[in-house]
This record gives C-alpha cells, structure tokens and sequence, in this order.
C-alpha cells in the first residue's frame, strides 16, 4: 500500500492559550513542489515544524509515508529552519562532517558539489560568512540529503533577489520532483509560483485552500498569486 508523502488528520495545535493550527486535514500524496502560503502568524511554521517532528501535535494526527511524525522520524524528512541552524565556531567543512554523522542519508559528496556549485570556500568558518553565503549553506547541507520529503521553512526570506534565485534554482535543480515532495513556505509567492505542483493557502490557523496548481488554474482561471489575493483577503 502507498502511503501519502504527508498526511495530517484533525491537527489542533495550541502555544499557551493561543490556537496556532486549528483542526487541520491536509494531505500531500504525490511527489513534487508544495508551497505554503499565508501571512504572518497564519501557522505555517508550527505546520511545517510539527511534520518534522519538532514540535508534538496537540490534537489530531501527522503521518510521514505511514509513519507517525516524532523526533525519529529525521530519517523521512529534511527540515530548513527559519532560524539558523548552523553552529557558528564550525568551518563549513566541519559543518558537512557533523551532518553527515547526524543523519545517515547525508550525502557528504553532493554537499561538496553543492557547495562548489555555490562557490562557498569550505574552510571557512560559519560566523565569518556573509549572510547570503550562510543561507547558501543552509540550503546545501538540507539538499544533500536523501529523504523522501523537504520541509524548508521560509528559505528565501531576508535575502537578496540574486540570492533568493540561485537558492531557488539549487531546490528546483537538486531535489527530485519526481520522488520527493518538498515543502516550501514562502511570502514570495510569484518569485516560486513558475515551479509549483501544489499550492496550500492558510490563514489564521486554517488551509483556507489546498489545491494541484494545474486543477486550480483550470478551474479557477487564476494564476496562484491571484488565487492567493482573492483567498487569503
Ligand atoms: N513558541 C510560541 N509561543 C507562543 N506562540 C507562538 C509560538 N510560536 C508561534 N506562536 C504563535 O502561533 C501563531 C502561528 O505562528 P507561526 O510561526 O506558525 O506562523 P507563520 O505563518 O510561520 O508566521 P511567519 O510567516 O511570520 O513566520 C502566531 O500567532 C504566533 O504568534
């Protein structure tokens, strides 16, 4: 039996007293670029870190190709944290080797020519690198990784449009859009929407719409940033 990439059942999801996700349903059965939308504060974060297994579902269900998300699951999905997570007393070389040891499916060839690809000089160490070259590193040591699904959280966001292009173009390039489904949230929606599968609106705490872009251009006879405009208003 094939079991969905992502599959999220009834996910209720509280900080405190505040309701972050509310009762979502959403599932993500075929391969492929999903972007997630919405805006600030909406969920997307506590969405994509509770797929990754980060944080624990209050409510409800998530399930990673059958498997129910927990800290365990590392070895299905690759997560791209909106904040850093690169240690800075490290060189981008050690950086490769501490990933490698972290996560078994860590491919230390396709990092080095991901990163020769980006020009980063791996003797480097991590606090000297210039912020666009940090989120370069970011992006590389998350795609040389071999998992079936990549939740990258926000990995355009505060940099450059050179940076946000080449950063894209490294995700559509090196992630196989035919095997692995990779989540990506974003509020650069007309930058990412040429290479889009698969779109997800949410807003305050709910998908307001999830839908395969082609379905929805037919149907709606919108483009996704039109959709968006008109669903997320
Ligand atoms: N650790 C936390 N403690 C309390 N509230 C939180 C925490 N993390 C998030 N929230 C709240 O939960 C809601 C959803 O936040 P979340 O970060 O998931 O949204 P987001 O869509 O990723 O936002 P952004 O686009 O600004 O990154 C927001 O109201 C936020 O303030």
């Amino acid at each position: 039996m094939n079991h969905p990439f992502i599959d999220v059942k009834g996910l209720t999801k509280k900080y405190r007293r505040k309701t972050a996700l509310k009762k979502i349903d959403l599932t993500i059965d075929s391969p492929g670029l999903i972007g997630l939308v919405g805006p600030n504060g909406s969920g997307k974060s506590t969405l994509l870190k509770t797929a990754a297994g980060l944080l624990r579902p209050g409510k409800g269900s998530v399930t990673i190709l059958g498997e129910t998300v927990s800290r365990r699951i590392a070895d299905q999905a690759a997560y791209l944290a909106e904040v850093d997570s690169l240690y800075d007393y490290q060189t981008v070389r050690q950086a490769v080797v501490f990933f490698s040891r972290v996560y078994p499916d860590f491919s230390v060839e396709k990092a080095e020519s991901l990163l020769g690809e980006l020009k980063i000089d791996t003797g480097m160490k991590i606090k000297s690198l210039s912020k666009g070259n940090r989120a370069r590193v970011k992006i590389a040591v998350t795609l040389a990784r071999d998992v079936p699904v990549l939740l990258l959280d926000e990995p355009l966001s505060g940099l450059d449009p050179i940076v946000r292009e080449e950063i894209l173009k490294m995700i559509i390039r090196h992630t196989d859009l035919n095997r692995q489904a990779t989540v990506i949230s974003t509020h650069e929606v007309a930058e990412v929407e040429p290479f889009l599968d698969y779109i997800i609106f949410v807003k305050d705490g709910s998908i307001l719409l999830s839908e395969d872009v082609e379905t929805l251009r037919e149907t709606r006879g919108q483009s996704v940033v039109q959709a968006m405009r008109e669903v997320l208003s």
